[in-house]
């Protein structure tokens, strides 16, 4: 089954074009490797894919809806993790996630919040806000959403393991595999090697000038 089409995407920023004719399919339970080196526009591309910006041509679906015409309908079908780590800093990891969940129409109890911030290692930080914690302990808040009941079929993941600690790198691959398994599709990019024990397919993109 198809969970990502892309077709014919072409970019440019800033008059150089990033890249151009990019087609891009992602089926049920693949594991795709964005690969390039820094400024080739792997961001660009993945920021593309779920419709956070628009290409310069091209189309993207994700299980079968128009990102960019059925965006609303696109958005239960996947779950991005990019730079920005979309939570508040005003608020705790237990309202951050609340919040998260109420906005995707995830029900899901305060205690199974605090488990998934527990067996993230954020035992004793559940009620603080965000601002308090470190950067690491701030993206492990961001993931915990990956940890909670979602109907997604497709992760995003922009550069998932910056700032994360051998544990939770390490729990994250172990999760991201799991949900393979289950037959959801990942897209990430990662400068660090990634240590998934799943087959995987490259996608490179070349920096152009
Ligand atoms: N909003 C923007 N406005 C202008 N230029 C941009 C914008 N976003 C990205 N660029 C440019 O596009 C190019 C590609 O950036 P992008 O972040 O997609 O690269 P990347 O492959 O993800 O790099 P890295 O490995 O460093 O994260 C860069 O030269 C960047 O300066």
């Amino acid at each position: 089954m198809t969970v990502l089409a892309a077709r014919d995407i072409s970019c440019e920023k800033q008059d150089r074009i990033l890249f151009e004719n990019v087609h891009l399919q992602i089926n049920a339970g693949e594991l795709v490797l964005l690969r390039g080196e820094n400024g080739a526009g792997k961001t660009s591309l993945l920021r593309i894919l779920v419709g956070l910006s628009q290409p310069q041509q091209g189309c993207v679906s994700i299980c079968g809806s128009d990102v960019y015409q059925d965006g609303e309908q696109a958005s239960h079908a996947f779950m991005y993790f990019g730079h920005k780590l979309g939570i508040s800093a005003l608020l705790t990891p237990i309202e951050n996630l609340q919040y998260w969940c109420c906005q995707h129409h995830i029900s899901v109890s305060e205690q199974t919040i605090v488990n998934t911030l527990e067996q993230l290692g954020l035992e004793g930080l559940e009620t603080l806000p965000v601002k308090h914690l470190s950067q690491g302990q701030q993206r492990r808040v961001s993931l915990a959403r990956f940890w909670l009941q979602s109907q997604a079929k497709l992760w995003v993941l922009d550069e998932p393991m910056t700032a994360l600690d051998v544990n939770m790198v390490k729990m994250f691959e172990q999760h991201i595999q799991s949900f393979l398994l289950s037959g959801g599709a990942v897209i990430m990019t990662s400068h660090q090697s990634i240590n998934i024990d799943y087959p995987n397919r490259e996608f490179a993109l070349e920096y152009r000038w």
